[in-house]
C-alpha cells in the first residue's frame, strides 16, 4: 500500500523532459487550449467513475453525487492561481506518478521524431499534442508551477483511499508527489476528485487565464457541449475566505457555463420540433435567427471514424451573403468527442454555393487538434466532405417531396445557390438539383421540371422554356416568342432567374426531353414532318409574304437577318450588365443579330403585305447605289417608319433593347401625331411660360438655423390633386382656359387667378 508522510522525488524519464519542452515551446501561440485539455481530462474522469460504478463488483455508491466541473479564478494582486476541480474518478499517487509523470500511450519515439520534424512549426505540434495524450502538459504554457491534487474512490483494496498532490515545474525535469497537507479536502464535494491549481504569475503575460470573461468565452468556445456534466465558474473575482461559509451563499457565486446539451448526440427519433428549432439559435448568431430544415444523423466516414451530424438551413441569407469573400462563413462547426476542435475548415472545403448551411459534425476519434494545415492530409476531413454535399441534396429532396410547400418557401431563399451548384456540380448531381427548382410556366404559378415532364404532350421531345432576366412570369408570358407553343398547346417554363439560361444548357436535357429556348429561332417541334397539310400551308405562306419579306431585307438590310447565331435577348441583357462602360465590346454587343420571326396569322402581318403590295413599283433601281439616292415616296416612308416602330416594340417585347431609345421615342411621337391628325413639324410651344425671377438679392439662414426650422415630413399640407366634386373631379375647359391665359385682364380676383396657376401646373405635371 501506499507509503505515507515524505515528499518523493521523480525524474522525468528524459523523453518526456523533451516532451515537455516542446510542447511548452511550439504552442506558444495556442496558448488558450491548455482549459480545453482539463476540461477534457475531467469530463472523462467523472464519465469513467460513472462506467466503474456501473459496473460489476462495483462499491462505489453514485447516489448523493454531483458530477460536475468548477473553475475558479482566485486572483491575487496581479497575479493569482486558476483551480479546476472535478468529482470525477481520481488517480492514486501511483497513478499520479504513472499517469502525469510518463505517458501511458506508446509511440513517444514516434512523436519525438515529428515533433523534432516542426520543432518550431506551432501547429504541428498542436495536433501532436492530442494525438499522443500529452493534454496535461499544455498547462505549463500559462502556468511555471502546477500542483495536480486527487483522490481514488475507496474500493476493497484500498478502503481508506489518501489525497496526494503532484507538483511540477515548467523549468524543472523533476517532479514531487506529497501526501496533501490540507487533508482529503476533496472529499467534501465528492467520493472521489481532482483539483489542478496553476500559478499565473503577474507580469507573465498570462493574466488574462485569471478574466472570468476570458474564461467564459473559452468555454463557450471549445467546451459548450464536451461535458455532459455541469461546468461551473465561480463569479467573484477576488477570492475571500470568509464568504465560503454558508452553503447558500457558496452556490449562488457560481454561474453553469454549458447550458446546452448536444443535442446532436441524441437519436434523432428523441429530439421534439421545439428542440431543433432552438438549438439553431446556438449555431446562428443573428439575432432572430430562424431555420426552415434540418437533418440529424450518424455516420461512418468509411475509414472507420464514425461520426454525428446536424445540418440545418437557414431561414433567411444575410443580405450580403452572395459577395462575401471567401473564408468568412465558418459554418461547419467540427468536434471530438464533445470538445469543440474547429469552425475553420478553409474556405473552400464545402463548395461556396453550400456555405449558407449550418452544420455540427461530432467525430469519435480524430486528433484533438486539427489545424487548417493538416486537414489535406486527414482522410476523415477529405472524405466528410463528399458526405456533407450529398446529404445537403439528399435533404433537399427529402423536403422537396415530403413538404412541398415549405420546399417552395425554401427554393426561394436559396435557389440561387442550387443554380451554381448545378453548374458546379456534374452528372447525377446536377440533375438531382435540376430537380429540386421550382419555375413559373404558362400552365401553373410554380412546377417542376418533374411536373413538367408528366404533363408533356403525347411524343413531345423538348422542354419548352423562354429566359428573361428579372422579368415578371406574367410580362414573359405576354412574349411574343411563346405565342406559338402556347397556341399549339406546349407548357412554357418562364424563367427569370439571372443564372437560369446558363444553368438550362449546362444541364441540356432532363428524363430525355431537350430543354428548348423558345427565343432561339428555328427549332422543330418535333411533329411538323407528319402532318403534309401544314407543309403545304407553309410552303403557301412563304410564297404569300414572300414580297414583304424582299422588301424588309431590302430596307433594313442591317438588323435583320435570318443566321441563326444570335444570343437570346436574355444572353444579351446578362452580357451588358457584366461588361463594363468602356468595353470595346459593347457596340458590337448590342448590335448582336437578331432574328425577326413574322407570324402571318397576325393581322398586323397581314396589312403590311398589303401596304407593301401597294407601294409604286421602284424595280428600276439599280441595288448596288446609294440608298439614299433613291427618291422616296411619301407613302413608303411612312411604311417604312412605321415598319420600324414595329421591329423596335418587337424587339423590346422580345426582351431585347433597343440601340436608340430617343430615336425610337422620336419614331413613336411622329406615329401618334400622324394618328392624331397633328403636323410632324408642329412645335410645343414655349411662350407663355413664367421665366423664373431674376437672381436673389437677400441672405438666408445657415443651414442648421434653417434645419432647426423646417416642418418635419407630416406638416407638409394638402398635395396636389384634383379637387373631388359631388360627381366625380372638376376639370377646367382646356380651350377655354388657354384663351384666359391670352387675355390676362381677364383674371380679375386673386382665388381665380390661383385657381388657373394651379391647373397649369396639373397639366405639366
Ligand atoms: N482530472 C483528472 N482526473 C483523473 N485522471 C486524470 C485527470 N487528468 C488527467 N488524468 C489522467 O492523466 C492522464 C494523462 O492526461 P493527459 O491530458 O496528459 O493525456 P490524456 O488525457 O490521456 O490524453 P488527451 O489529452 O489526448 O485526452 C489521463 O489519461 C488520465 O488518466
Amino acid at each position: 500500500e501506499e507509503p505515507e508522510a515524505q515528499v518523493e522525488k521523480h525524474r522525468y524519464e528524459s523523453d518526456i523532459s523533451k516532451l515537455r519542452s516542446i510542447v511548452i515551446h511550439s504552442l506558444y501561440s495556442q496558448k488558450d487550449i491548455f482549459l480545453r485539455e482539463l476540461l477534457s481530462n475531467s469530463q472523462d474522469a467523472l464519465e469513467k467513475l460513472r462506467l466503474t460504478s456501473l459496473s460489476e463488483g462495483s462499491y462505489i455508491n453514485l447516489d448523493d453525487w454531483k458530477g460536475n466541473i468548477t473553475i475558479e479564478a482566485r486572483k491575487s494582486g496581479n497575479g493569482g492561481q486558476l483551480i479546476v476541480r472535478d468529482t470525477g474518478i481520481g488517480m492514486s499517487k501511483s497513478e499520479l506518478a504513472k499517469n502525469l509523470g510518463t505517458i501511458a500511450k506508446s509511440g513517444t519515439s514516434e512523436f519525438l521524431n515529428k515533433a523534432d520534424d516542426s520543432s518550431s512549426a506551432g501547429v504541428e505540434g498542436s495536433n501532436l499534442i492530442g494525438q499522443f495524450g500529452l493534454g496535461f502538459y499544455s498547462t505549463f504554457l500559462v502556468s511555471p508551477s502546477v500542483k495536480v491534487s486527487s483522490i481514488p474512490p475507496a474500493t476493497t483494496e484500498n478502503p481508506h483511499p489518501v489525497q496526494h498532490t503532484f507538483e511540477s515545474n515548467a523549468s524543472g525535469d523533476e517532479f514531487t508527489i506529497y501526501v496533501d497537507p490540507r487533508g482529503n479536502s476533496l472529499l467534501e464535494q465528492g467520493p472521489c476528485g481532482t483539483e489542478v491549481v496553476l500559478d499565473i504569475e503577474a507580469g507573465s503575460g498570462n493574466e488574462w487565464v485569471l478574466d472570468n470573461k476570458k474564461l467564459e468565452e473559452l468555454v463557450e468556445k471549445h467546451s459548450q457541449f464536451s461535458s455532459n456534466f455541469p461546468i461551473y465558474l465561480r463569479s467573484s473575482t477576488v477570492y475571500d475566505e470568509a464568504s465560503t461559509d454558508s452553503e447558500e451563499e457558496h452556490l449562488e457565486t457560481w454561474v453553469k457555463l454549458n447550458k446546452k446539451q448536444p443535442l446532436w448526440m441524441k437519436d434523432p427519433k428523441s429530439v421534439t420540433e421545439q428542440e431543433y428549432r432552438e438549438f439553431y439559435a446556438a449555431l446562428d448568431p443573428a439575432p432572430d435567427a430562424k431555420t426552415a430544415g434540418w437533418t440529424h444523423w450518424k455516420g461512418d466516414s468509411g475509414s472507420g471514424v464514425s461520426f454525428r451530424a446536424m445540418m440545418y438551413i437557414p431561414a433567411k441569407l444575410p443580405e450580403d451573403f452572395w459577395n462575401k469573400g471567401p473564408g468568412v462563413f465558418r459554418n461547419i462547426r467540427l468536434l471530438v468527442k464533445r470538445v469543440f476542435i474547429t469552425d475553420d475548415l478553409g474556405d473552400d472545403y464545402l463548395p461556396r454555393w453550400l456555405s449558407f448551411l449550418k452544420i455540427v459534425v461530432d467525430a469519435d476519434d480524430l486528433p484533438l487538434n486539427v489545424s487548417r494545415e493538416t486537414l489535406q492530409s486527414n482522410k476523415f476531413l477529405r472524405q466528410l466532405k463528399r458526405i456533407l454535399v450529398r446529404k445537403a441534396i439528399d435533404m433537399f429532396t427529402r423536403i422537396s417531396k415530403e413538404e412541398a410547400e415549405e420546399w417552395q418557401k425554401i427554393q426561394k431563399t436559396i435557389g440561387n445557390a442550387i443554380r451554381i451548384g448545378m453548374v458546379e456540380s456534374d452528372g447525377k448531381d446536377r440533375v438531382k438539383l435540376a430537380g429540386l427548382l421550382r419555375f413559373a410556366s404558362t400552365r401553373e404559378e410554380s412546377v417542376s421540371l418533374e411536373d413538367y415532364v408528366d404533363n408533356r404532350r403525347d411524343g413531345q421531345q423538348q422542354i419548352y422554356f423562354l429566359a428573361g432576366v428579372g422579368e415578371s412570369a406574367e410580362s414573359l408570358a405576354r412574349s411574343p416568342l411563346i405565342e406559338k407553343p402556347v397556341a399549339r398547346g406546349y407548357e412554357v417554363l418562364l424563367l427569370n432567374a439571372p443564372a437560369d439560361e446558363t444553368v438550362m444548357a449546362q444541364l441540356g436535357s432532363y428524363r430525355g426531353l431537350k430543354l428548348q429556348d423558345v427565343a432561339k429561332a428555328g427549332f422543330k417541334y418535333g411533329d411538323e414532318d407528319e402532318d403534309a397539310q401544314e407543309k403545304a400551308e407553309l410552303k403557301m405562306q412563304n410564297k404569300a409574304f414572300r414580297p414583304l419579306i424582299e422588301w424588309l431585307k431590302k430596307e433594313f438590310r442591317g438588323p435583320i437577318s435570318d443566321d441563326n447565331y444570335g444570343w437570346s435577348a436574355n444572353m444579351q441583357k446578362l452580357m451588358m450588365a457584366n461588361a463594363r462602360e468602356d468595353d470595346p465590346m459593347l457596340p458590337m454587343m448590342k448590335q448582336m443579330p437578331k432574328i425577326l420571326e413574322i407570324n402571318p396569322r397576325s393581322p398586323l402581318i397581314e396589312g403590311l403585305l398589303e401596304r407593301v403590295h401597294d407601294l409604286p413599283q421602284s424595280d428600276d433601281v439599280d441595288e448596288d447605289d446609294d440608298a439614299d439616292a433613291v427618291v422616296m415616296s411619301e407613302e413608303e416612308k411612312e411604311l417604312r417608319e412605321t415598319v420600324q416602330v414595329l421591329l423596335d416594340t418587337a424587339m423590346i417585347r422580345s426582351g431585347f433593347m433597343v440601340s436608340d431609345t430617343n430615336t425610337y421615342f422620336d419614331r413613336v411621337e411622329s406615329l401618334l401625331r400622324r394618328s392624331l391628325g397633328v403636323s410632324q413639324n408642329a412645335k410645343t410651344r414655349i411662350d407663355g411660360v413664367k421665366p423664373a425671377p431674376p437672381v436673389a438679392q437677400d441672405t438666408l439662414p445657415d443651414a442648421e438655423e434653417a434645419a432647426a426650422a423646417t416642418p418635419g415630413m407630416g406638416d407638409i399640407p394638402g398635395g396636389v390633386g384634383f379637387e373631388m366634386g359631388a360627381d366625380g373631379p372638376q376639370f377646367m375647359d382646356w380651350q377655354d382656359l388657354k384663351s384666359k391665359v391670352g387675355t390676362e385682364k381677364l383674371l380679375e380676383d386673386q382665388e381665380q387667378s390661383e385657381d388657373l396657376v394651379e391647373a397649369l401646373s396639373h397639366d405639366e405635371l
